[in-house]
């Protein structure tokens, strides 16, 4: 150290005699102000002061905003922000939190619900934005009121509050509406004795295991896309906000399994709905109102389950002599003349004669796809041979099979059914081809006949009348 630093620092004497002195002068100008100025004066002064540091130091406090969202209001309205909140909690909580609360609601219950446990806390940005949220309810020694509330809090700078409200609620909701769709158990439907009774779905058919081409199975889901993205675009227009669907095609080709597919893929429930168990037109309309929302009302073997009454020649009788109800009635649902009653409807006709169908069904608007289930194909077999065997790449068996399923007509049910016969794919595969040779023999089929063999999917112009036996 040079000493030229040393001399240029106080020393001790002269830094205390600093001290001495400034300390002296302060109590000098205290004692001062307070001899000299008013006792209301040096209120106001000292006031201001603590005001100026105040709105400069942040009040951890004062600039946070705490949410209090209760499971019901005053007069026990249960809150729907509360309920979705809730979802949207489970999801988090299950990730993130160190303390859990779960419950399994019946011992059929598949699935265990989590929720945050009293006073857990957990914290999440949104948009740069941090918000913690926390569960709880009344205090411990009010657990005996019935009506104990339980409300979520969510706390953030209030500085943000805008955001949170007219944002992050909104995505909270969104989110937990989503979830809710997606854990949901799908429901089917059946219609009897004046009232619908439901079951949970149990078909495990997915558009994975559906044996269909490749790139009709994708039109078909970008239209149940595009159909969902949609809402806006149908009350624009001034439409009802539904889509339909005509499957057909020889039984035994997955129409059944298409719709089990659709409502696995969109999570919507099924109202399987048998024409001849409907009475009359006024019966009809009240078991549509009792359809919820984001469901397929399916309506099988349209063609057979009951003659229509024609709308303009009443020429066919229905086959029960109760039975009122008309095409025209039907039409009228298809056209949405209920539609206020709901939204997000897909409506499916199955049929194995579509040429038998009175042309105002296929009118453009009416049905919007015609999908024609037809016998398989190599590319439909390769699905069910990845499924049923486990066979996901080639398989030396399967140039033969192409060539035999170029001339055998057989259905995608009868080949599944071989399929789960023998574990071993060689000797599956023999055992199937073997099948296929016999069954060549007996119809004694050389080539197919006059129908397209292969899957037809076709979206019908809105605003051409269509012919039906060009689709
Ligand atoms: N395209 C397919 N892809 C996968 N599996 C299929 C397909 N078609 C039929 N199957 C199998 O055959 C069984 C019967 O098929 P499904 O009931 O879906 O046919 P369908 O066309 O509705 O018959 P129907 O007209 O007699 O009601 C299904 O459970 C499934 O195992």
């Amino acid at each position: 150290m040079s000493t030229m630093s040393m001399n240029a620092l106080p020393s001790p004497a002269a830094v205390y005699a600093a001290y001495a002195s400034l300390s002296s002068s302060v109590m000098l100008l205290r004692t001062t102000f307070h001899q000299i100025v008013p006792r209301q004066v040096q209120e106001y002064v000292l006031s201001l002061i603590s005001r100026f540091f105040k709105n400069r130091i942040p009040n951890k406090e004062n600039s946070v905003l705490t949410l209090m969202v209760e499971k019901s209001d005053e007069y026990s309205y249960s809150n729907y922000l509360f309920q979705s909140f809730q979802i949207y909690m489970s999801a988090k909580a299950s990730s993130t939190t160190n303390r859990l609360k779960i419950n399994k609601l019946s011992q059929k219950s598949e699935k265990l619900t989590a929720k945050l446990a009293q006073e857990e806390t957990i914290s999440e940005v949104y948009q740069g934005v941090e918000i913690t949220w926390a569960y709880l309810n009344q205090h411990e020694k009010e657990k005996s009121d019935r009506n104990k509330q339980y409300w979520y809090e969510l706390r953030f700078e209030k500085i943000h509050k805008d955001l949170v409200m007219n944002s992050y609620i909104p995505f909270v909701l969104e989110e937990a509406k989503n979830m809710q769709y997606a854990s949901k158990d799908i429901k089917l439907h059946t219609y009897g004795s004046g009232s619908w009774s439901s079951f949970n779905l149990e078909h495990s058919s997915t558009f994975e295991t559906l044996a269909m081409e490749p790139s009709e199975k994708k039109a078909l889901m970008d239209d149940l896309d595009l159909f969902l993205k949609r809402r806006e675009y149908f009350k624009r227009v001034g439409r009802a906000w539904k889509r339909g669907y005509l499957l057909y095609g020889p039984p035994g080709t997955g129409k059944s399994s298409l719709v089990a597919a659709i409502a696995n893929y969109l999570k919507f429930d099924i109202y399987d709905l048998q024409l001849m168990n409907v009475g009359s037109d006024d019966v009809f309309r009240k078991l549509l109102q009792g359809i919820a929302n984001r469901s397929i009302l399916v309506i099988e073997d349209i063609d057979c389950s009951v003659d229509l009454p024609d709308r303009t020649t009443q020429a066919k009788k229905p086959k029960s002599k109760s039975l009122k109800f008309s095409l025209s009635g039907l039409l009228n649902f298809i056209d949405g003349l209920w539609s206020s009653c709901g939204d997000e409807r897909i409506i499916i006709f199955t049929t194995n004669h579509k040429d038998r169908l009175d042309p105002a069904l296929l009118r453009p608007g009416r049905m919007d796809m015609h999908i024609h289930m037809s016998y398989l194909t190599i590319n439909g077999f390769k699905t069910l041979a990845s499924t049923y065997l486990d066979i996901k790449h080639e398989h030396w068996r399967f140039k033969e099979i192409e060539e035999l399923l170029g001339i055998v007509e057989v259905t995608p049910a009868e080949v599944a059914e071989e399929l789960m016969r023998i574990c071993d794919a060689d000797v599956c595969l023999g055992a199937l081809v073997s099948f296929l040779k016999e069954k060549k023999k007996r119809t004694g089929v050389e080539t197919k006949d006059g129908e397209d063999a292969t899957w037809g999917i076709k979206l019908i112009p809105e605003a051409n009348e269509i012919d039906s036996d060009s689709v």
